[in-house]
Parts: structure tokens; sequence; C-alpha cells
């Protein structure tokens, strides 16, 4: 699948990341089971600075992970775990709660949610298509948005907007 060219881009600061995140572990204090959450797990790698503000946010110290690989355009394979999170601790992901950067085409959790189907998954991102397979979430942005992460940007120079061509 070809993921670019999107029309719009939506650019988040490592500051707006960090104030969204909080907001999703303030929302997801009140879905915790009575027991509390048990585990974090994280999607790597994009789900991994937002678990640890989060799990710090709500005192959880469990953190896993678990890997996906993603299918790409060139060779049409559907994702698959790569690495899992230690079975011990997360069961049938009851009490679990999984955490990613965003959902867009919902691919990537449809994989996780079968490996933990009792867990809580929440994303602090979330596309309509891929909506369905997130229980909590911050912020929709369209379907044709790409959002651009902190990790993957650099301040630059800018042209002055009164400037001439060279
Ligand atoms: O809903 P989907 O269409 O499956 O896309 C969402 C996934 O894609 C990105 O991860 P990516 O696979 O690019 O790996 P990364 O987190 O290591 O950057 C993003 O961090 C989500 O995990
Ligand atoms: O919009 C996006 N931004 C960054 N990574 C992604 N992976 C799938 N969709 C996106
Ligand atoms: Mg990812």
């Amino acid at each position: 699948m070809d993921r670019l060219p999107h029309e719009k881009g939506f650019h988040v600061s490592w500051d707006q990341l960090h104030r969204d995140a909080r907001a999703l572990a303030w929302r997801l204090q009140d879905a915790a089971p009575a027991s509390g959450w048990k585990a974090v797990v994280a999607i790597t790698r994009g789900g991994m600075a937002p678990a640890m503000i989060i799990s710090r946010e709500l005192d959880i110290r469990t953190v896993d992970t678990i890997s996906v690989k993603s299918y790409n355009h060139q060779e049409q394979s559907e994702p698959r775990i790569i690495k899992s999170p230690d079975a011990t601790v997360v069961g049938d992901g009851e009490g679990i709660l999984i955490i990613d950067d965003l959902v867009d085409t919902g691919k990537t959790l449809e994989v996780v949610r079968k490996a933990m189907p009792k867990a809580h998954v929440a994303t602090v991102y979330a596309k309509p298509q891929g909506r369905p397979m997130v229980d909590s979430f911050i912020t929709e942005v369209s379907q044709d948005t790409w959002i651009f992460f902190p990790w993957d940007m650099a301040l630059q120079y800018v042209k002055p907007f009164h400037g001439s061509d060279d």
C-alpha cells in the first residue's frame, strides 16, 4: 500500500505529544479495571514514547513490548508479530493496556488484538478507518492526513516570507 502523498500534514511537537499522551493517561484512569492495570504493552516503535508517559502518569511499573512487522508495498505480506510480550504477564490481555502512537488502517492493531483479545487498546491519534480498532484515543485526524512525529523531524531553516527567491 502506498501511504504517500497525503494531502495534509499534521505536525506534532514533543510538547504536543507529551500533552496529548498525558490527556490519554487521564482518560485511561477512568477505564481501568477495579484492580488497576496489570501492565502496559507498547507497540514498537512508535508506541514506546507514549507508553513511557502513560505508564509514568498511571504509576504502572510493568511495561513490555510487542513488535509487529508491517506489510509494505513491495511484498504484500500481512503484518505479523516478530516479538511478543511475556505471555505469563499478558495472558489473554485481561487488565492489559496496549499503547500505540496512532491507528491508521487498523492492520497493526488487528494482529495485536488477536494476540490479546481482552486487552484495552489506546492510541494517541486515530484516523477514521482504524478507529473501530481502538478503545480510547485523544485526537482524530482525517484519513488523508499524514501525522509527523517529533522523532521523525528536525528544526530547519525556513526562508522569510518577504524574501527573494534565491
Ligand atoms: O493502522 P496501521 O495502518 O497498521 O498503521 C499504524 C502503525 O504504523 C506505524 O508504525 P510502523 O509500522 O510504521 O512502525 P514504527 O512504529 O516502528 O515506526 C504506527 O506507529 C502504527 O504502529
Ligand atoms: O500518519 C502517519 N504518520 C506516521 N506513521 C504512520 N504510519 C501509518 N500512518 C502514519
Ligand atoms: Mg508503529
